[in-house]
């Protein structure tokens, strides 16, 4: 059995006719990114429709996160990264010169691998980013903060405590906590860096079905190394193989039915 490792067309990642009845939220076009001399992103095209869940999968090291920090120029705390190309929002590039980098992390929300929770109140983790512009009206946040924690299915869980300390919550409560706190600001994109990855099954499966839950509001980006879980979680899935995009569909035919060799290669566990 011979792998295929010939390098991607540009385009591969765009598949309009998979995406034809969605409405799309970011478009990628012709994305490369350097770490300094170091080539990770290949003149990446993709869309990534609204309010439906998109999948990253690829082998370690193939530009899962540096695509995903795209989508809200993380990649720009990064000295030596250096990005080419566009990336739209809504028919607008976030990479041009008018762009509020700060407006765009609030509209374009992102959680980490590892929970990371202020050192607050779990109350004054999910009013953070309210406190930020500026909205002090104790009235206002408490409408929120229960808004938002009902959202990231965790208000039952909290709402006797919520002065308590947010790092005394469990791993899997802390990154439903940090859920909150990304949806509080309402963004319309939530990105998801390997959300589960820190956390036990059954903290995994209450991620998994709030990301379900999430897509009804949300365009969702996920990055997983789990193949089940992104079976279980998309609607779509893109492939990456080294900094290239090999294959956008949905996910039922990246899983049962995939076009490229690459693609079929790594599902079947050929390599990875
Ligand atoms: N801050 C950085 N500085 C230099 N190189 C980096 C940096 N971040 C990532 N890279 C390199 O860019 C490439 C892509 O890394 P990236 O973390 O995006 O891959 P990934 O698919 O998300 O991997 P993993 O699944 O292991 O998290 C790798 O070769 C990595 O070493």
């Amino acid at each position: 059995m011979k792998l295929d490792l010939t390098r991607e067309t540009s385009n591969s990642g765009l598949n309009l006719d998979a995406l034809k009845d969605e409405k799309i939220t970011l478009e990628v076009e012709n994305l490369n990114l350097y770490y300094a001399q170091k080539q990770a992103l290949h003149d990446i095209n993709l869309h990534i429709p609204e309010k439906k869940v998109t999948a990253f999968i690829g082998p370690s090291g193939c530009g899962k996160s540096t695509l995903l920090r795209c989508f809200n120029r993380m990649n720009d705390l990064v000295d030596i990264a250096r990005v080419e190309g566009a990336i739209k929002l809504n028919g607008t590039n976030i990479y041009g010169p008018d762009i509020n980098v700060a407006d765009l992390r609030r509209n374009v929300g992102m959680v980490f691998q590892k929970p990371n929770p202020f050192p607050k109140s779990i109350y004054e983790n999910v009013a953070y980013g309210l406190r930020l512009q500026g909205i002090n009206k104790r009235s206002v946040l408490d409408e929120v903060v229960e808004w938002a924690l009902k959202g990231a299915a965790l208000w039952d869980e909290v709402k006797d405590r919520l002065d308590d300390n947010a790092l005394g919550m469990s791993g899997g409560q802390q990154q439903r906590l940090v859920i909150a706190r990304s949806i509080a600001v309402q963004p319309e994109v939530l990105l998801l860096d390997e959300p589960a990855s820190a956390l036990d099954p059954i903290s995994t499966l209450k991620i998994e079905e709030l990301i379900h839950d999430l897509k009804d509001q949300y365009t969702i980006v996920i990055v997983t190394h789990n193949m089940q879980q992104a079976a279980r979680v998309s609607d779509y899935t893109a492939f990456m193989y080294m900094g290239d995009m090999v294959e956008f569909d949905k996910t039922d035919t990246i899983f049962t039915n995939p076009s490229k060799k690459k693609t079929e290669d790594y599902i079947t566990g050929r390599y990875g």
